[in-house]
């Protein structure tokens, strides 16, 4: 019995303060600024003396047990005028990162999430600001609001934010990406809440740390202001002017610049020592949640039909997806490379279909390419997608994403991925509950408990409380299920479920789907190299081989008798059908590589019963037998008896070079 890892809610909870405090160079700056913080904040009471209050005859003293940091040209006590001055450069700071933070993640994660025009303006403005010195333009804004801290501070923000949102944009790209975000827009989760809830969180960390060296630029910043009279009065108690009176004094009594000067070095110093150690923390807590950057990407809104290719059937009437001559490219550096070449199929509802071939035969891409989940540079160039009597190619985006995570679902190979390592599980499935079924509360939650009841997940409670990270990869699986029934979807697409699990659970899983088909009707496009998989859960089989169809059969028809060379080597190589004292049968060479395709026949390279015949020019699919589909020129002597298959017209010439037995 599989359990969930056992640990308590404290060693969950704030991960980063945790790594932080780990961190012996992360506590010295961190209670050394909690310190300065404080006493400026309640320097009134805790001062000594008023900031002003003269002690001429004490004047210039140096550390003594009546002014403990020394008195400054008229004796007044420096420990007081430097408690009473941080409150305006601490407020300075703030007013600085909290623009910065303000202007800079919004648009950052727009342009990185967004990407487009909004990216393109976005890049061309801070590419100007960042031309632009900041000590000009701060004191344009000073001669506006002359002597106000407050101004120059916010127009500081305004100046960095740029560099500080081309920081959060570059980390929001792979978050993007990542499968947990493709797994939110499938489940139909709006953009808006998607960058809300998943991409914000995993860019805090980064703001975290760019904030921390905004701050230790902005102390520096007010204080030279200060320094230079620009914001400050002469001997006004403000740090830039405490520091400025002190160097007047450089040769009289050059202890002053000691307290002074080395207060607002240490500040900057703890606030860059702070910021390293927050990355350092932040990289920690991060090893436990890498982000994937695989298979994700919005198709764009038309599909157009340049590359439709061979003569498809009729899209079948009570099919819910009908797939016909679905062709997909991929564009690198300016060429399109064919990867999927007019494949058709369909999909009846309560059906299991079976995608399946060797690797890169174009199962996953032509899976994806249905949900219009390409990765970027793929995009559809023929075909249609029928889903329900609707063609799916006349959607727009919008209307595409409300289908996509209710009526269309997906579960991938890798379902931890696919879940956002920050959140637990309960608040995942409940987000999607309530996107669906406008639940929220304890009816949410009970939603929650019966979508994992019926994945047949044990301790549902406990897993709602779990963290994806404390799940087995068999019960990562069964959640992605459950996140995918939330939307009770008529189309499952299951790219490669088992493929990351041991046998056992394969098998549990298999059998989920199974019953979860039976219960609710539901159709399942599985994508699978595991005929074990085909051969245990499909009712139909469609075989791609270098982005075509070459056959396509009921399961028992294809493993009874299959029509095409290429299923025979795949069954034949099937491990499940080795002979004992036997050598397994293996297909020699490899699958060609999209864009080196033969104009003839794309098996013959391979094939054993390959004839000069195979070699003349392209091999249409064939249909010799109802609902048994082969692309196979040989296919009537090699497979069929010419008597018993009057649906067979094209004629066979040439001899085999070997003959099928
Ligand atoms: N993002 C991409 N950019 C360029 N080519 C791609 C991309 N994704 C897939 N391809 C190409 O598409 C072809 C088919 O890939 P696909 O993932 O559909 O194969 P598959 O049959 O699912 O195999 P596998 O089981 O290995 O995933 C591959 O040859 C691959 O080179």
């Amino acid at each position: 019995m599989t359990h969930i890892a056992a640990s308590s809610p404290h060693t969950r909870r704030f991960p980063l303060l945790r790594a932080l405090f780990r961190q012996p160079t992360a506590v010295i700056p961190l209670v050394f600024l909690l310190l300065i913080i404080v006493t400026s904040l309640f320097a009134r009471q805790i001062a000594p003396y008023a900031p002003d209050a003269f002690d001429l005859p004490n004047r210039l003293s140096g550390p003594t047990a009546r002014h403990l940091l020394g008195a400054d040209e008229l004796g007044r006590d420096m420990l007081s005028r430097l408690l009473y001055g941080g409150t305006k450069a601490l407020v300075g700071i703030v007013e600085a990162v909290l623009t910065a933070v303000l202007i800079a993640l919004p648009v950052g994660i727009l342009a990185g999430y967004v990407g487009g025009a909004f990216d393109r303006a976005v890049s061309f403005v801070t590419d100007l600001v960042l031309a632009i010195p900041a000590i000009i333009l701060v004191l344009v804004v000073l001669t506006v609001f002359p002597a106000n801290l407050h101004a120059a501070m916010v127009a500081l923000g305004v100046l960095v934010a740029p560099g500080f949102a081309r920081i959060i944009r570059g980390v929001t790209l792979p978050l993007k990406e990542a499968d947990f975000v493709s797994a939110a827009r499938v489940a139909g989760v709006s953009e808006g809440t998607i960058m809300v809830r998943h991409i914000l969180p995993g860019v805090l960390r980064t703001a975290i740390v760019q904030a921390s060296f905004v701050a230790a630029n902005a102390l520096l910043f007010a204080v030279g202001l200060g320094f230079l009279g620009l914001t400050a009065t002469p001997g006004e108690a403000e740090w830039g002017q405490i520091v400025a009176a002190a160097a007047q004094q450089i040769s009289t009594q050059p202890w002053l610049l000691v307290p002074s000067g080395g207060l607002i070095a240490l500040m900057a110093l703890a606030l860059m020592l702070l910021g390293n150690a927050l990355r350092d923390a932040t990289a920690d807590v991060g090893s436990g949640a890498e982000v994937r950057p695989v298979k994700t990407g919005t198709e764009s809104a038309r599909m157009p039909r340049e590359h439709a290719s061979e003569s498809a059937r009729l899209p079948d009437p009570a099919a819910l997806l009908s797939v016909r001559n679905l062709s997909v490219v991929f564009e690198s550096r300016g060429q399109d490379t064919l990867i999927v070449d007019g494949v058709s199929f369909d999909v009846r509802a309560g059906e299991t279909v079976g995608l399946v071939g060797e690797s890169g035969a174009g199962k996953s891409v032509t899976a994806l390419a249905v949900l219009r989940l390409l990765a970027r540079g793929g995009r559809i160039s023929g075909g249609q997608v029928i889903f329900d009597g609707q063609e799916l190619t006349d959607l727009d985006d919008r209307a595409f994403a409300g289908l996509r995570g209710s009526a269309l679902g997906l579960i991938s190979q890798e379902p931890l991925s696919s879940l956002d390592p920050a959140f637990t599980i309960g608040s995942q499935l409940g987000e999607l509950v309530q996107l669906h079924d406008g639940l929220r509360g304890a009816k949410n939650r009970e939603r929650c408990l019966e979508l994992l009841r019926q994945v047949q997940m044990r301790q549902p409670e406990r897993v709602l409380q779990a963290y994806p990270h404390e799940l087995s990869g068999g019960m990562a699986q069964r959640v992605a299920i459950a996140m995918a029934l939330a939307g009770r979807p008529r189309l499952l697409i299951a790219d490669e479920p088992t493929t990351a699990l041991d046998v056992t659970v394969q098998k549990e899983i298999l059998s989920l789907l199974r019953d979860l088909q039976r219960d609710t009707g539901m159709a399942v496009l599985i994508v699978t190299h595991n005929l074990g998989v085909v051969a245990d859960i499909c009712d139909r089989v469609i075989v791609l081989y270098a982005g075509q169809v070459f056959e396509d059969a009921g399961v028992y028809e294809l493993f009874d008798r299959p029509l095409n060379p290429y299923t025979l080597g795949l069954l034949g190589a099937n491990p499940a059908h080795a002979q004992p004292g036997q050598p397994l049968t293996v297909i020699p060479g490899r699958v060609p590589p999209p864009g080196s395709w033969p104009a003839h026949c794309r098996f013959a390279a391979r094939c054993a019963f390959a004839a000069p015949e195979c070699l003349a020019g392209p091999v249409p699919l064939l249909h010799p037998v109802d609902h048994h589909a082969s692309r196979c020129i040989r296919i009537d002597e090699l497979f069929l008896n010419p008597q018993s298959s009057p649906q067979f017209t094209s004629t066979a010439a040439g001899a085999g070079q070997q003959e099928a037995s």
